[in-house]
């Protein structure tokens, strides 16, 4: 969603604007520009309007609506490179065609809302999962340490701990120049900013001037999208090849992170029980990982020193989480020692591996944002090894108009590492529910430890009465979404709210028993 911050830049004339993107312009463009849009109806007077051709509707059917909205400018995409540099006018507008405009964006935002941005520093984070949860450990560590930051991504942007909602992972190229402009201008020392493939491939952050760049891992998603996972992972590569990077960060128990260590010897590895010992280069290696019921504590052995973390988190993934967050920290110079501080400290990511408990029935809710295969894998595993007694329960179901190849591996996975699977409904969006649960099931061999209860809350009153004490229920999927996509109505839902109800309710019966 495009955001509604008030540029803080001053006007300016579009031939400068458009000075790196059109150098060869006969024209003299005198037009005043004080705003730039992708969304017709979002234009202001003022404002230059830019015309892409989408993956559903043609923005340049919308170029009329623009100048009747106050466009004093167009910027017009063309598929066709002699077309580049065209220029007409529309009600005395300037029309200009600029051939592969998707990929100019960013730059020509960045030259209007931040010409200053290489004094901003930017780290993105990339990957199928765990970019949510690092970006919001590496901006809580920097305030921790005494630097404000800034981030961006699934759950809000905005300055750290003052997110605004998200419609994308990756913001369109103009919201992100516009966002990182005013996060500098509000005292921001740095951002940490989610790069989905999706916005690598259009192009949203082309410009950005990225510092550092964290790569988590690579497993199936968004093959709806990409086709294939190697087309998937050249998306992502982009991240580490196109940008003036100081610092590259990569998992190296990741099958495509070790692939691109080869490629650059100067990038800092993480990993848990790998060795290095043959190896020059930078790197995080965890060594050994104890289980706790209120979170981990590892061994580490690194470039800088070794010796012990201790965190609220859980589950391996969030070891190469911490570890892959040292790794920034480290590189910019922070000390072992304060970062061993810094991740004692409970950070909030909200809907990620977040626990609730019931204690009259001594049962322990736990929501996620696991909508992957591997990523519900990690989630489960992660639970039954610090899980002291009783059963995991998985509850999870599978978006409709995304991958559906996803749907039995998540079935599969559920039901290898979780004692009771329970179905449940995930953003149909366009689909039927029933079907998609039907995708579901084909994966499934032991088709007797699975229900389906459609409705989320349903099932959590279900399982409330249900389950045994000491089970732990994971709800995977929805994580911080507070919605139920149902054809094209949204409808206000969340595992989060229905959980902090229920358990309000108790409180209450529990206050009047007494
Ligand atoms: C398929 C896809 O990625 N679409 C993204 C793309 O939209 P688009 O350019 O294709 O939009 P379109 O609806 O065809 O419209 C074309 C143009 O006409 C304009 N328009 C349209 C209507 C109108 O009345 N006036 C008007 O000017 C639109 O503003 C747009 O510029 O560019 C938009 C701006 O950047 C994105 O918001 C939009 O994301 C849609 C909503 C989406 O669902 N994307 C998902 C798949 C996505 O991007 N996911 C990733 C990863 C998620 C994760 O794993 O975390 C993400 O970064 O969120
Ligand atoms: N490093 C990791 N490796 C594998 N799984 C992870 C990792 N970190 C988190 N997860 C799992 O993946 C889920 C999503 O995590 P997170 O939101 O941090 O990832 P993301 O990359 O931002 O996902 P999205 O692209 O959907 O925004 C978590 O809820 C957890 O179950
Ligand atoms: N932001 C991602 C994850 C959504 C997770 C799940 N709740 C779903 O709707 O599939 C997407 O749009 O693909
Ligand atoms: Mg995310």
């Amino acid at each position: 969603m495009a955001s509604d911050t008030q540029p803080i830049h001053p006007s300016c004339v579009l031939s400068w604007l458009l000075a790196t993107s059109l150098p060869n312009q006969e024209q003299s463009l005198s037009t005043l520009i004080s705003g730039m849009t992708l969304d017709s109806r979002m234009v202001k007077q003022g404002d230059l309007f830019v015309a892409l051709q989408g993956a559903i509707s043609d923005g340049r059917q919308f170029i009329t609506n623009a100048i009747q909205s106050g466009a004093v400018a167009v910027l017009s995409e063309t598929l066709a490179e002699n077309e580049h540099g065209y220029l007409n006018y529309q009600n005395d507008v300037p029309i200009i065609h600029i051939f592969q405009l998707q990929q100019k964006i960013s730059a020509i935002a960045m030259r209007f809302y931040f010409p200053q941005a290489n004094l901003h520093k930017v780290t993105a984070v990339t990957g199928t999962n765990g970019k949510t949860t690092i970006a919001s450990l590496l901006a809580n560590s920097y305030m921790l340490l005494g630097q404000q930051s800034a981030q961006m991504g699934t759950i809000g942007n905005g300055l750290y701990n003052q997110l605004k909602a998200s419609l994308n992972t990756t913001l369109d190229a103009i919201s992100v120049c516009r966002e990182l402009a005013s996060y500098q201008e509000q005292g921001a020392m740095q951002t940490i900013m989610e790069v989905s493939s999706h916005g690598l491939v259009q192009g949203r952050i082309a410009a950005v001037p990225f510092n550092t760049a964290i790569f988590t891992n690579l497993t199936r998603d968004h093959l709806d999208y990409h086709g294939t996972m190697q087309a998937y992972a050249d998306a992502k590569q982009t991240l580490f090849e196109k940008f003036p990077l100081q610092h590259r960060i990569i998992n190296a128990n990741d099958q495509v992170g070790r692939s691109w260590l080869m490629s650059y010897p100067e990038a800092i590895a993480y990993g848990l029980n790998i060795d290095f010992s043959f190896t020059e280069r930078q790197h995080f290696n965890v060594t050994k990982v104890d289980y706790l019921a209120q979170g981990l504590a590892f061994e580490f052995v690194s470039s800088w020193g070794s010796g012990i973390i201790n965190t609220p988190f859980y589950g391996d993934f969030n070891v190469l989480n911490i570890a892959a967050v040292s790794c920034a920290l480290l590189a910019d110079g922070f000390s072992l020692a304060s970062i061993q501080e810094v991740m004692k400290q409970p950070t909030v990511v909200p809907g990620r591996m977040e626990q609730y408990f019931f204690p009259e029935q001594q049962l322990t809710f736990v929501v996620d944002y696991a909508h992957t295969p591997d990523a519900l894998d990690n989630a489960l595993q992660a639970l039954q090894h610090h899980k002291q007694q009783g059963r995991i329960i998985a509850v999870f179901g599978c978006g409709g108009d995304r991958d559906k190849g996803k749907r039995p591996q998540m079935a599969h996975v559920a039901e290898q590492a979780a004692d009771l699977v329970v179905i449940v409904d995930d953003n149909p969006r366009s689909e039927d529910a029933q079907l998609i649960v039907e995708d579901i099931k084909v994966g499934l061999t032991k088709p007797e430890k699975a229900l389906v209860i459609h409705d989320r809350q349903q099932a959590i009153q279900y399982l409330l009465a249900n389950a045994n004490q000491n089970d732990i229920v994971l709800l995977a999927g929805k994580g911080h979404e507070d919605y139920q996509i149902f054809g094209d109505k949204k409808v206000h839902y969340s595992d989060r709210e229905c959980l902090q109800a229920l358990l309000n309710e108790q409180v209450i019966q529990d206050n009047t028993h007494d």
